[in-house]
Order: structure tokens, then C-alpha cells, then sequence
């Protein structure tokens, strides 16, 4: 038997968090060593199994970073993310940064220290959003000429509770889809009042908020005459917990550098 691979937790007693550690302790293949969150959070001390509404692991919820990991796992908040980063560089150890809203020099900080530990980071650890990208980024190559014109609009649905908006997949389905429609590309938020017409260049993006959404993204593609939509949609975390899991495992002994989930899941060839 092989040995498991001892993952870290950060965020551990969030919504994603406690998925990831429900998951991972069902996994023959892992051992969670540490279930790490924020200094005053109510959990602390508490058995990290119990507060993900499941079984004791043994691995008590805590706010000090543990001695020895293979990987991390982080579903935090923008706030938390720089100590996390900290954290690894100074350890080597791999990190799989999930969080989104990240300001740009948090960007530039984990960029960084890709030049030290391998890191994976993408808004969506999804495979049905990651697939869905590769999509839409054929629908842009293909309709960036169409005659009359190419309108996109990106509707992103999110629990109440989201803290960042528009959501990190929406603005990396933007980025994707503006690379294949060119530079003059505008990102355009919201709109209202007197707009005037809508240009060509523009992708307008729209993030509503409600109940416990957990997750659904509409990218529409216009045209005169007929339009295109992909939907995807979470009917719960865990598709995103599982991919978080699947991107520790397989950055576990990849060599240093920046890497995403369309690497993590061969959609890159
Ligand atoms: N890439 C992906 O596939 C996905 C990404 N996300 C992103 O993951 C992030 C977390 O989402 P979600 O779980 O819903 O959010 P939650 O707010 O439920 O969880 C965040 C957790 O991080 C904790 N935290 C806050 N500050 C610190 C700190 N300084 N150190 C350690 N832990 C801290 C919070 O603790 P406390 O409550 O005490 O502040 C909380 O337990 C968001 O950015 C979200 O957008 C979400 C789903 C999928
Ligand atoms: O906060 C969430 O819940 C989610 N956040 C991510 C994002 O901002 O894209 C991913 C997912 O849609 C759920």
C-alpha cells in the first residue's frame, strides 16, 4: 500500500472547506493532517470531521499552520490568502489556491511563488465549468466574423452569501472568450440608464444573487437572427471539492510553476 498524501486544509470550517474535508476523509488516498481557518472562528478546537457534519477525524480545527504537508487545499477569503502563500513558499509545499477575488498584487504575489513551489489556482475546479470553457472559447473563434455581429453576455447566479462579484469564473470565462475576440474586447458591468446602444466589442457581465445558489454560469452568444447559450450549472459543492482534490493529487511531485485545472485535466492538448 502506497503511502496517503497528507493534505492541508485552509478554510477548513467554510462551506467549501468542510466539503473538502467531508470528501478527503472518505479517501484511502489522503490523510488530512490539518484543518487550518481563520484565529476567532467559533469552530476552533473542535474536531474538523464533527464541524464538516460528519465523523471525527482526529485533526482538530486550528489556526497554526501544521509543521509537515504534502499539499494545501485553500477555500478562503481574498484576506487569508497572503499568510497561505507565505505559509508554502516558506515550507515548499504545493498549493492549490481555489479562493477568488484576489487583488492584483495578490495575483502578482502567488505568480511569484509559482517561481518556487508548484501551485495550482483556478476559479473553478469544476470539470463541467473547466469543459464549458474550452467551449465557449471554440464558439468565440468561430463567431468573432459572423456577419452582423457577435453580442457576449455572461450571467453568473450565486448564493447571498458570495462576498466577490462578478464570480472568478465568470471574469475567466471573459478573459478566455475576449482573448479569441481581440484586444479592442471591453469588459463591460451591469448596466443602466441612458446606455445607447450596445456596441460590438463589449462582453457584458451580470452576477445575481440568490438563496443557496451554489453556483451557475450563462454565457450567451447573440447574433442577428438566432443566439447560442452554455449553461452550467452546480447542484451542489462538491464538484468543486472534488476537483480541488484531484488538482492536490496531481500536483503532489509536479515541479514548480503555475499551473490550472484545464492542465490538471488534459484540456490544454
Ligand atoms: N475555485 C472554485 O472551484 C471555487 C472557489 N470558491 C471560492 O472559495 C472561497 C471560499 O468560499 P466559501 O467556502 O463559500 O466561503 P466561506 O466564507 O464559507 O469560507 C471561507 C472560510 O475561510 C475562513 N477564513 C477567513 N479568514 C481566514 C484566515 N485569515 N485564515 C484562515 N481562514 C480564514 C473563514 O472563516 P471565518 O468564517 O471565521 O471568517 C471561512 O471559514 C471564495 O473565494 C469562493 O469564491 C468557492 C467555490 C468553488
Ligand atoms: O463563491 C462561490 O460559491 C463560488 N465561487 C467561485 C467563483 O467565484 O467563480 C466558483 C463557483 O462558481 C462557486
Amino acid at each position: 500500500m502506497t503511502t496517503p498524501i497528507k493534505i492541508a486544509v485552509h478554510g477548513a470550517a467554510g462551506r467549501m472547506g468542510r466539503r473538502v474535508v467531508a470528501l478527503a476523509s472518505e479517501d484511502t488516498s489522503l490523510k488530512i493532517v490539518a484543518a487550518i481557518d481563520h484565529q476567532s472562528n467559533p469552530h476552533l478546537g473542535e474536531d474538523a470531521g464533527v464541524v464538516a457534519g460528519f465523523a471525527p477525524i482526529g485533526v482538530e480545527l486550528l489556526s497554526q499552520w501544521p509543521e509537515e504537508v504534502d499539499v494545501v487545499i485553500d477555500f478562503s477569503l481574498p484576506e487569508a490568502i497572503d499568510r497561505c502563500i507565505e505559509e508554502c513558499v516558506e515550507a515548499t509545499t504545493p498549493l492549490v489556491v481555489a479562493t477568488t477575488g484576489l487583488s492584483d498584487e495578490q495575483k502578482a504575489k502567488l505568480d511569484a511563488a509559482s517561481k518556487l513551489i508548484p501551485v495550482v489556482c483556478a476559479p473553478s475546479m469544476s470539470l463541467a465549468v473547466n469543459l464549458t470553457m474550452k467551449l465557449a472559447e471554440q464558439v468565440a473563434e468561430t463567431l468573432d466574423d459572423v456577419i452582423g455581429g457577435l453580442d457576449v453576455e455572461i450571467i453568473e447566479r450565486h448564493h447571498r452569501f458570495k462576498t466577490d462579484a462578478p464570480s472568478g469564473t465568470a471574469l475567466k470565462f471573459g478573459e478566455l472568450i475576449g482573448k479569441k475576440l481581440g484586444p479592442n474586447t471591453r469588459h463591460v458591468h451591469g448596466r443602466e440608464g441612458h446606455t445607447g446602444e450596445r456596441t460590438r466589442s463589449e462582453i457584458g457581465y451580470h452576477a445575481v444573487r440568490v438563496g443557496d445558489n451554489p453556483g451557475e454560469h450563462s454565457i450567451v452568444f447573440g447574433m442577428i437572427g438566432e443566439k447560442i447559450e452554455l449553461n452550467v450549472a452546480a447542484s451542489n459543492r462538491d464538484c468543486y471539492a472534488s476537483g480541488a482534490i484531484c488538482a492536490a493529487k496531481w500536483l503532489v511531485g509536479r515541479p514548480k510553476g503555475m499551473y490550472n485545472m484545464f492542465d490538471v485535466l488534459g484540456l490544454d492538448s
